[in-house]
């Protein structure tokens, strides 16, 4: 125990309820279904300092950190100074609601709620540190990728070492790029990679030192390796340098693709942020969630955008007992890292409200004798329910499968005896999950598994996103190369991406195959622009195409490159005009009071005569174009916008083709980038001269390279013409959907949906019952159409959410009606369930038989802990007296197996 980790009270007594002053709370009411007890006061009410708060499972952390947002807004804490930290999707969603909920509002809300990785995506995005296209790539397609470096085949690697030599790969790219970035030696991420493998041996085999900057410097490619040629080659030299030059390949692979992965969201962070300091928005309000799981690394990143001045408050709030993610990089000694920081501020909460005293006596005998907690610091409880005979109790198998039916049969009893309550199976590996899964289904007790495969990385699931991705937006080449396989037009990935990659070095996309035969995006326009076309810019009221008013409208006519005429008028508009834009002040409003307006409907007419039947060009001319349509339709009669000019061409999809690794397509940012002519004062005249300057600047490359980009159509216009029949006809018809709206159905959900149907029947998927589960989540969870009505705006609020869900953020959704859950321990963590089973409570599973340093005991004993401490009202464990099997030569065999030793100070609670 620290010095610092004493209990609460000042005479060191063990606190009691009543035993502490209340804490005033100025302007706020725990108005609320319970009284939050006093060590929550204290800890709701701290507002300034670095505090660090433990406390054991089920004393009411998360609670606690919706009731400190609520308070702080009460005090004036403005949202945009308050960041909320989480570990997993799940809890922020939990935090979010139950701050909604107490602030008696519905929907959106402007405070940062998510876990580290989520905060960084927003970070590279929203202050273009990566290009503007880039798309977050998964595990599964890391692996991909690195399997393709490797030169395997899709699937050869799965499920077997090969899959460690991949991953391993990865690491090293993560680690090398760390190093070579000059990351701090204490945030380097997969330094198991140290113990792994003998650098050090490796290093003295080709004559280098071994130092950082050789390990950085053979990653990089800038060091060379001597090799000596002359005795026996060495296997192990050749893997280690090869590993090497393929993390290499890994990260100028992504580079070329516009991809991250999850760690760089991290790395590409911590790096920009800290050459930023100066300009880094701070905040002087944050709380962080289970600190026992986060990894030093992402402590670093979080200090980075913390105001380190004494007006800050800094929560950090977990639970040691719980920390059971090492193999992700957490480690415990942040946590003592964080005692020092937060000296004298430590605090605790002494009650738990999940589970009876019965249970408590078991939970908190366990932390003290086997996870050596000070008993000062144990909770207590005043729900003081006697136990019944099927509280606790541990039941034994003659041997595994008849373990798994035991298990099932207690699930059955429970649903029978307790049908409102729900129940859940922890089980140690996703096998196990599958297994007791398979058995319940055979006995028709529905359940909901989470394990295995997750169901947003299904093949269906990932199918119907990559649509919605693309549909969204063109350029994004993971999503087409995911289109490309899963209409059977390539049979792997890696050769659609190669593929995808082929075409856009020739300024082609996938949709130019879907929208032209045999011609393209870019050749319609430059086709287009040896003649008479308009470009046209439009400044409005707001950014809602169906509601906002149009204000200005300027525009020039172009002949071969000419100006030859020019349009601009002022609309009169009964909307307010904002008074800001994008940080500025919004020039439009002076001009609105400068101007002489035109009545809209004249105006409106005025500007169709003058386009005439010229083709339209525009940045960013989709919302010009439905603005308009939508201003027409308003103020001059049933008049479709559309139907009059199906075709525009679009600058910023230009320049998102012919230059994909911008970081923004704003089109200040085109003139600067290309030192182009004009300027982008938000005002459409000037607009319009800015955006043919753009126009020009990218015509006058596409012409030097169009024999090469018409090649390659016609080299491919049999794979072009597959695709064509294959998928034109769904792409087309969720773009023309994007637009219409619903306030009661959200219509994102609604078009998955009638999707789904149709992939199965196109044979491109089979049909996954659980499927249905990904739909309700959104339909009744996600989406609100009463706030973002159409596809587009649902696409653009929700769309990088949805590619990022796993299916433990179902948990403790409304979707999830069953009561039973099957869950691995590690992803039934946060949870709670009146009647918890602890599956393979053997010795072997718990510790694992491969677990021997006392660090990785411990560890296995909060793991066994962290699934006893689910349980608000009854608690089983199970387990099998032997394991039987047929051995590697064949051999039949039965070895005799012990409950796991983690039992041997509870079991006297237990019924046997
Ligand atoms: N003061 C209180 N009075 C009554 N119930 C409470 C109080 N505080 C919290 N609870 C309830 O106790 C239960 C446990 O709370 P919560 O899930 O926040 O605990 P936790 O500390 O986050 O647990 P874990 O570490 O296991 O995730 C919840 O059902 C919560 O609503």
């Amino acid at each position: 125990m620290k010095p610092t980790d004493t209990p609460n009270t000042q005479d060191g007594s063990i606190p009691t309820p009543g035993s502490y002053p209340l804490y005033e709370y100025p302007a706020y009411t725990f108005d609320r279904k319970y009284e939050n007890d006093e060590f929550q006061k204290k800890v709701i009410t701290l507002d300034s300092g670095y505090h660090l708060v433990l406390a054991p499972p089920g004393c009411g952390k998360t609670d606690i950190l919706a009731e400190r947002v609520v308070r702080a807004l009460s005090c004036g804490v403005s949202l945009d100074d308050m960041l909320c930290l989480t570990f997993t999707n799940r809890a922020a969603r939990g935090m979010r609601s139950r701050i909604l909920e107490r602030l008696q509002a519905s929907g959106e809300m402007s405070l940062f709620v998510g876990n580290v990785h989520r905060f960084c995506s927003h970070y590279l995005f929203d202050n273009n540190v990566v290009a503007r296209d880039t798309t977050v790539i998964d595990e599964q397609e890391s692996l991909s990728i690195m399997a393709s470096i490797f030169g395997w085949k899709e699937g050869s690697y799965a499920g077997n070492g090969y899959n460690r030599v991949l991953t391993n790969a990865i690491k090293l790219q993560h680690l090398g790029y760390m190093i070579a970035s000059g990351c701090p030696k204490e945030f380097l991420m997969h330094t198991d990679l140290f113990r792994t493998f003998d650098y050090k041996t490796l290093f003295k085999l080709v004559s280098l030192d071994y130092t950082m900057e050789n390990f950085a410097g053979l990653y990089t490619g800038t060091v060379f390796p001597k090799v000596d040629t002359s005795g026996q080659p060495s296997k192990y030299l050749d893997d280690c340098l090869q590993q090497f030059k393929f993390a290499r390949k890994y990260q100028q692979y992504k580079e070329e693709r516009n991809l991250v992965d999850f760690d760089d969201l991290l790395i590409l962070t911590y790096i920009h942020a800290s050459q930023h300091q100066d300009r880094l928005k701070k905040y002087s309000w944050i709380q962080i969630d289970e600190v026992q799981d986060l990894s030093p690394f992402q402590f670093g990143i979080i200090d980075l955008f913390t105001d380190h001045s004494k007006e800050n408050v800094t929560l950090y709030l977990g639970d040691e007992q719980q920390a059971i993610f090492s193999f992700i990089g957490a480690k415990l000694a942040t946590l003592e890292w964080l005692r020092e920081r937060c000296g004298e501020n430590m605090h605790r909460l002494y009650f738990n409200y999940r589970s009876p005293k019965y249970l408590l006596d078991v939970f908190n005998t366990y932390a003290n004798m086997e996870l050596d907690v000070d008993p000062h610091f144990l909770p207590k409880t005043i729900n003081l329910t006697e136990a019944g005979q099927d509280s606790l109790c541990i039941l034994s198998a003659p041997e595994k499968d008849a373990e798994v039916r035991l298990v099932a049969e207690s699930v059955g009893n429970f649903c029978t005896l307790y049908p409102a309550e729900r129940v859940a199976v922890l089980v140690p590996w996703n096998k196990d999950a599958d297994q007791i899964s398979s058995v319940l289904s055979d006995r028709n007790i529905p359940h909901f598994k989470i394990s295995g495969t997750d169901l947003f990385t299904t093949r269906q699931a990932q199918l119907l996103f990559a649509h919605l991705q693309v549909v969204y937006l063109d350029s994004n080449m993971m999503a087409w190369s995911k289109i490309l396989t899963g209409t059977g037009i390539f049979n792997e990935d890696s050769e659609a991406r190669r593929f995808v990659k082929y075409l856009r070095d020739n300024y082609l996309l996938p949709s130019d195959f879907l929208n032209y035969t045999r011609s393209s995006y870019m050749l319609e326009l430059y086709r287009c622009c040896q003649g008479e076309y308009v470009i046209f810019d439009t400044e409005t009221t707001g950014l809602n195409v169906f509601e906002d008013d149009i204000v200005q409208i300027a525009a020039i006519k172009v002949n071969a490159g000419k100006i030859t005429d020019r349009f601009n008028i002022i609309l009169h508009t009964d909307k307010q005009i904002p008074a800001m834009l994008g940080g500025i002040i919004n020039p439009l409003l002076q001009e609105y009071e400068r101007a002489e307006k035109v009545d809209r409907k004249t105006g409106l007419c005025a500007f169709m005569d003058f386009v005439g039947d010229c083709t339209l060009i525009g940045q960013n001319v989709e919302y010009d174009c439905y603005i308009l349509d939508y201003n027409l339709r308003r103020d001059c009669g049933d008049f479709s916008f559309f139907t009059v000019h199906p075709l525009y061409f679009d600058t910023l999809r230009v320049a998102r083709i012919m230059a994909p690794r911008l970081k923004s397509y704003k089109l200040k940012s085109l003139l600067e980038v290309f030192g182009l002519e004009g300027e982008n004062s938000h005002l459409a005249d000037d607009d319009v001269i800015a955006t043919l300057s753009v126009l020009d600047h990218f015509l006058g490359i596409f012409a030097a390279n169009m024999q090469q980009h018409i090649d390659c159509l016609q080299n491919n216009s049999a794979v072009a013409e597959l695709f064509r029949r294959a998928y034109a006809d769904i792409y087309h018809g969720t773009l023309s959907r994007l637009y219409q709206r619903s306030f009661e159905t959200p219509l994102l959900v609604d078009e998955l949906e009638q999707l789904y149907g149709t992939f199965i029947q196109k044979e491109w998927i089979t049909a996954n019952p659980k499927m249905q589960y990904i739909f309700s989540f959104l339909r009744n969870d996600v989406i609100f159409p009463e706030k973002t009505p159409s596809l587009k705006e649902q696409l653009s609020a929700h769309l990088l959410d949805i590619t990022t869900y796993r299916e433990a953020d179902l948990c403790d959704s409304s979707c999830i009606t069953e009561k039973v859950f099957v869950s691995t321990v590690h992803k039934a963590k946060g949870l709670e369930f009146e009647n918890v089973i602890i599956f393979e409570a053997t010795d072997g599973i718990y510790p694992f038989f491969d677990k021997k340093t006392p660090e990785e005991i411990r560890e296995s004993a909060r793991l066994f802990y962290v699934a006893m401490t689910r349980a608000k009202k009854r608690l089983h464990i199970t387990y099998a007296e032997s394991v039987s099997g047929i051995s590697k030569w064949g051999n039949p065999y039965s070895i005799d197996k012990e409950p796991t030793p983690f039992l041997r100070h509870i079991k006297k609670y237990f019924n046997f």
